[in-house]
């Protein structure tokens, strides 16, 4: 039996890395790759938590075989049904015919309409609890971090917590599994982006399942996606409370779009201002370079966000609507907000920014800049005048 994939007692890691992909869900950069993470635990029943992306289907059964040999797997635990976790599923059930699939009735409807599969369930609820000789499984559902059949599996026994696509990131496995055997920086910044980009709209849902989860004793946390948490535990949970509560730090993205770099200057002015404030962090992202994940990342990483946009065909830069689309289906919360824009005949972006700021509710400066045309110094001026305004209310 393998040893080098233990990562607690009787339970083996089996996930696989992704290097190839360039676009996770077909949207969002993986420049550091990705891991899909699935889990072995060997008792008196095997079972399964999770499987892996499609592509890697051979690779995973490969692993599988080389800790059990021909030992066949009693039950495969789906925590959550995105592709990336469950399209092994039809394999695993042809390799071992007679296992059982554990999931809530969500999950079910679900496993029937993407695999077709009727028959195998184990059905679970909240609390249930499943004996495996030495240890137990409980499951607790989570709904909507970030599917509707989401659920995590507990053993308490190793004190782990199977936590989905919960606190995971985008990041290879390059050698280490656990954190303590990895220099764990790259992961933190792929923690901010994985979760703005795909768990962001669901705040209140990952509030609900942290306060489920207060209760727990959990000493490792096994994500499928990204390192296995046991010395960052704490770390980890905090940035998922504090995305999911939409709380900022300190420091402000400035999001602009330009064609011939009118808008930029008045970008450039106001960021110059706003670190004469003494603001430190400044992102400026020209949404016409930046991809929207980077974007996206940034502004649930700082409190203070300013959007500039020129007029484009009488509505916003197409990059910008699509931004400010974005933040609107994240339902994004606790924002210092300020915009500004410009125009050649007749200004239409500031207005549009304008309405954006009222449906989002936020804290807004009263202040936004118009420009036609060219800078001047009044427009320098009222741009600075804008970056005081938010730094003051950042300060507050
Ligand atoms: C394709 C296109 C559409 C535009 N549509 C409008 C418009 O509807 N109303 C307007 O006042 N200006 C319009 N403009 C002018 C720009 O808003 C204006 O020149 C602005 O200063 C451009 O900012 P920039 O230099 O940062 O790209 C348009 C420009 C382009 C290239």
């Amino acid at each position: 039996m393998s040893t080098i994939t233990e990562i607690s007692r009787n339970i083996h890691y089996v996930g696989v890395n992704d290097r190839t992909k360039h676009l996770f869900e077909g949207l969002w950069p993986l420049p550091l790759g990705v891991s899909y993470n699935s889990y072995l635990i060997v008792d008196k029943s095997v079972v399964l938590i999770d499987t892996v992306d499609h592509c890697y289907t051979d690779l995973f059964f490969e692993k599988i075989k080389n800790i059990l040999g021909e030992r066949p797997i009693d039950y495969l635990v789906v925590n959550h049904m995105e592709p990336d976790h469950s399209a092994s599923i039809n394999d695993l059930c042809r390799v071992y015919p007679d296992i059982k699939i554990i999931g809530n009735s969500k999950t079910i409807g679900m496993i029937e309409g993407f695999y077709g599969i009727f028959d195998k369930f184990h059905e679970v609820k909240d609390g249930d609890r499943l004996p495996l000789g030495e240890k137990v499984l409980t499951f607790y559902m989570t709904p909507m971090v970030h599917w509707p059949e989401t659920m995590m599996t507990y053993c308490e026994d190793d004190k782990i917590l199977f936590s989905g696509d919960a606190f995971g990131c985008f990041g290879t496995l390059d050698g280490g599994i656990i954190d303590y055997q990895m220099n764990t920086e790259k992961y933190w910044d792929e923690m901010f982006r994985y979760y703005s980009n795909i768990v962001g709209k669901y705040g209140a849902p990952v509030q609900k399942a942290l306060a489920k989860l207060s209760g727990i004793d959990i000493q490792i946390i096994c994500s499928t996606h990204g390192p296995i948490w046991k010395e960052e535990i704490q770390k980890v949970i905090s940035i998922y409370n504090k995305l999911s509560l939409y709380e900022g730090e300190e420091g402000v993205v400035i999001a602009y779009g330009s064609m011939y770099g009118n808008t930029e200057k008045m970008a450039e002015v106001i960021a110059r201002e706003l670190a004469a404030q003494g603001i430190k962090n400044i992102v400026m992202h020209n949404v016409s370079k930046s991809d929207m994940s980077y974007i996206l990342r940034d502004i649930f990483k700082y409190k203070g966000l300013i959007i500039g946009s020129p007029t484009y065909t009488n509505e916003l830069f197409p990059n910008i609507e699509s931004l400010v689309s974005k933040l609107e289906s994240r339902d994004m919360k606790n924002r210092v907000f300020g915009y500004f824009g410009s125009f050649s005949w007749a200004g239409a972006a500031v207005k549009r920014l304008s309405s954006f700021a009222e449906r989002m509710k936020w804290d807004v400066t009263e202040n936004p800049v118009e420009m036609k045309q060219g800078i001047t110094s009044e427009k320098i001026a009222q741009c600075q005048e804008l970056a005081k305004a938010i730094a003051t209310k950042l300060k507050q």
